[in-house]
């Protein structure tokens, strides 16, 4: 069936002429619902006098029943719609032992054509797809809920297929160059990240359809498609657990609103509603309930790069280590040994034995540990109360909750954490200033702390966790979200492209939290051409990454005479740019002040300055920091003021690699003075 190019394009009318039938099927059971909801809605009116108000009850839920109904249709429709631009985008042929092989053709989503009931179109996401992925010609196997099922593939496909156009297609031999895949990277990026269902990868497919691990760990190199495969991996579990699973139920931990919007639109491509997304800094705002002011990750970086300060880094340092983690652990059994004083209470004539209050403060091992005192409090009341046989009085009352509470030595969190430095014999680690503004180093032991000592309402309802930019976090601030969030999770990063070398995670320290965690490692690069790969290989030298065969123009690295000409001639890069057809342009600064000052000598229509305070990401020429622009990527990049001067240290180091990393197409850096050292030969 459909074995020449001409029949093909004859299937794909067919295709489209189905679609467009249950299109207006669609409408039609669109009309039909609205109109009944009218009718309902006016014998509501009409009859309102006459309900009582579990007639208006019942009205209301069935207006709601019928709305869903609408709502439900209008997002057929709208897949519908879209299948009827791009149906499918491959095909296996899959011939099950003794039996003749039978075309399955794959696409964003499924279409199942009623009338002749059967799949017209599988979702890239259905068992059988998985073939597509996996498999070249020859024996092949995919599971399913009710086992393996093996078989051959005779045929494998790609298509392109634009505006409900066949534009090409392509038969696959067993070792084929993958030449659809090489199409789409060589493409000049949109203004936000795409799907990329049509050319997944193998290993990629693998991390994606793990329904097993309970936390799945992507350490990947730049541009290894970590946050896309992530972004998959959510549409396939909402998929795979529609009934138990929906978006409302999956949280994104990620590192700013500009990505978070720069991602927005792949699970919406995918079919999915929109993902909830939330910022650590937001998380620790809402956990330490806006209590305390602190400083953000971005301002720590920020104060990294403005100034050397030995003693700052040894305080990030230290509490970035898993030792930090282990202490404050050892800490919380210290003070549960050590700070209760147990005695006995004297409340009037009667005598609370010493032994009954340390039963009962057992006997509530698994409260969280401050928790504990106003229960045995009510314990101690009942006990007096027993003993006198009578009621007590309010005032009794209160001095027993005062006197229990008074068995500890403190009852605040805060005081605890200064303790625990003392305790450890490091008090000069802790500053926290007059106006009790934390470093952003102490906000995670903080509500680590707070969490063991006074519990926190977990966030139950999430029921998947993706955390992005691993790196970023510190072993404390894991197991604040490995308590917060004891559903599944997705976690992904890269060490290498951290923005603060002094807190940076990588998988195997991430392990240590999630000791129950699949880890995979990811090597291959697609962003970047083979050029750009290999020029930011300068800077972070990793051996094991395998940058895909696609070519483009060297880095150049330009030397000026002062900075006032680099300027100028970057500004005509970016008037050349505009007529170049390209999309995207990133200008990477190292800090938001010289992106500032960038932009203020740059600014121009259509150039825009992304900050930490920006929300959205902008398409065009954006000017903007390293740090900001992780895990973005732009067609070309240029990267200013490279010089010895700007960047020295390791935190600039990173910032340089990130910078470079973000380049799809083209890389420039420019410099004024001497050139950075880590790039000097
Ligand atoms: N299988 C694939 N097919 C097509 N494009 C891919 C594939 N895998 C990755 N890409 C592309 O590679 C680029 C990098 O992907 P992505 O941003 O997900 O990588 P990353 O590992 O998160 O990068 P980084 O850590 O550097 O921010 C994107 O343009 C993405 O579309």
């Amino acid at each position: 069936m459909n074995a020449t190019q001409q029949e093909e394009k004859e299937y794909l009318e067919v295709i489209k002429e189905q679609l467009t039938l249950a299109v207006r099927r669609v409408d039609e059971a669109v009309r039909q619902s609205s109109e009944e909801l009218r009718q309902k809605k006016q014998y509501i009116h009409e009859h309102q006098s006459g309900m009582d108000e579990a007639d208006m009850v019942a009205a209301d839920q069935s207006i709601n029943r019928m709305a869903l109904t609408g709502e439900g249709a209008v997002g057929r429709k709208r897949r519908l719609l879209k299948l009827g631009q791009s149906p499918y985008f491959g095909r296996i042929d899959f011939a099950a032992p003794n039996q003749a092989s039978a075309p399955v053709y794959i696409g964003v989503y499924s279409f199942f054509d009623e009338q002749q009931r059967r799949n017209l179109i599988y979702d890239w996401r259905a068992p059988i797809s998985s073939l597509f992925y996996d498999f070249e010609l020859g024996p092949a196997s995919y599971a399913t809920p009710s086992g393996t099922v093996r078989g051959t593939i005779e045929l494998k496909r790609q298509y392109k297929i634009r505006d409900g156009r066949l534009e090409f297609m392509l038969d696959s031999d067993v070792n084929i160059h993958d030449d659809v895949l090489q199409q789409e990277l060589a493409k000049s990026s949109d203004d936000k990240m795409k799907n990329i269902v049509a050319t997944i990868q193998r290993d990629q497919n693998a991390v994606i359809r793990n329904e097993t691990a309970p936390v799945m760990i992507i350490q990947g190199v730049a541009g290894s498609g970590k946050t896309s495969i992530a972004l998959h991996r959510i549409a396939f579990l909402l998929y795979r657990y529609r009934e138990t699973i929906s978006a409302k139920d999956i949280l994104i931990i990620s590192p700013n609103k500009v990505f978070a919007d720069y991602i927005s639109n792949v699970l919406p491509e995918l079919g999915e509603e929109h993902i909830p997304e939330l910022g650590m800094d937001e998380l620790a705002a809402d956990l330490l309930e806006n209590r305390y002011p602190f400083q953000t990750f971005f301002e720590q970086v920020s104060a990294l790069l403005e100034q050397h300060n030995p003693a700052f880094i040894e305080r990030i340092r230290f509490k970035s280590s898993f030792e930090f983690l282990s202490r404050l652990n050892q800490y919380l059994l210290h003070i549960e040994n050590n700070y209760i004083t147990w005695t006995e209470l004297r409340v009037g004539r009667t005598v609370v034995p010493v032994a009954f209050v340390q039963q009962k403060f057992r006997a509530y091992h698994r409260v969280p540990l401050l928790k504990r005192f106003a229960l045995v409090a009510n314990d101690i009341r009942t006990y007096v109360r027993d003993a006198t046989g009578r009621k007590l009085t309010g005032q009794e009352k209160g001095a027993i909750g005062e006197a229990t509470a008074r068995l500890f030595r403190f009852h605040n969190v805060l005081d605890l954490y200064r303790d625990f430095y003392r305790w450890i014999g490091r008090p000069e680690l802790l500053q926290v200033g007059h106006s009790l503004r934390l470093e952003y180093a102490d906000v995670f032991a903080l509500i680590y702390l707070r969490i063991r000592l006074e519990g926190a309402t977990a966030y139950d309802q999430v029921k998947h966790l993706l955390v992005d930019e691993m790196q970023d976090y510190t072993p404390v601030q894991y197991a604040v979200l490995s308590r917060l969030f004891p559903c599944r999770k997705t976690i992904l990063g890269d060490v290498s492209q951290t923005v603060n070398p002094y807190s940076a995670s990588s998988a195997e320290a991430i392990e240590r939290v999630f000791p129950q965690a699949d880890v995979v490692r990811l090597q291959r690069s697609y962003r970047s051409t083979v050029e750009i790969t290999a020029f930011a290989q300068r800077l972070m030298p990793n051996p094991n990454i395998i940058p895909l065969e696609r070519h483009g123009p060297e880095p150049t690295v330009v030397p000026f005479g002062s900075q006032a000409e680099e300027l100028d001639a970057i500004r005509q890069m970016l008037l050349n740019f505009k007529s170049s057809g390209s999309h995207s342009l990133g200008l990477i600064c190292k800090t938001l002040r010289q992106a500032e000052q960038a932009y203020e000598a740059l600014q121009a229509p259509g150039i825009y300055l992304l900050t930490d305070e920006s929300t959205k990401f902008k398409e065009g020429i954006i000017i903007t920091t390293a740090h900001l622009a992780k895990g973005l990527e732009f067609d070309a990049v240029i990267v200013p003021f490279a010089s010895a001067h700007s960047y020295k240290t390791e935190v600039d180091r990173s910032m340089l690699y990130v910078a470079c990393t973000r380049a799809m197409h083209q890389l420039t850096l420019t410099y004024s003075g001497a050139l950075t050292t880590f790039l000097a030969a």
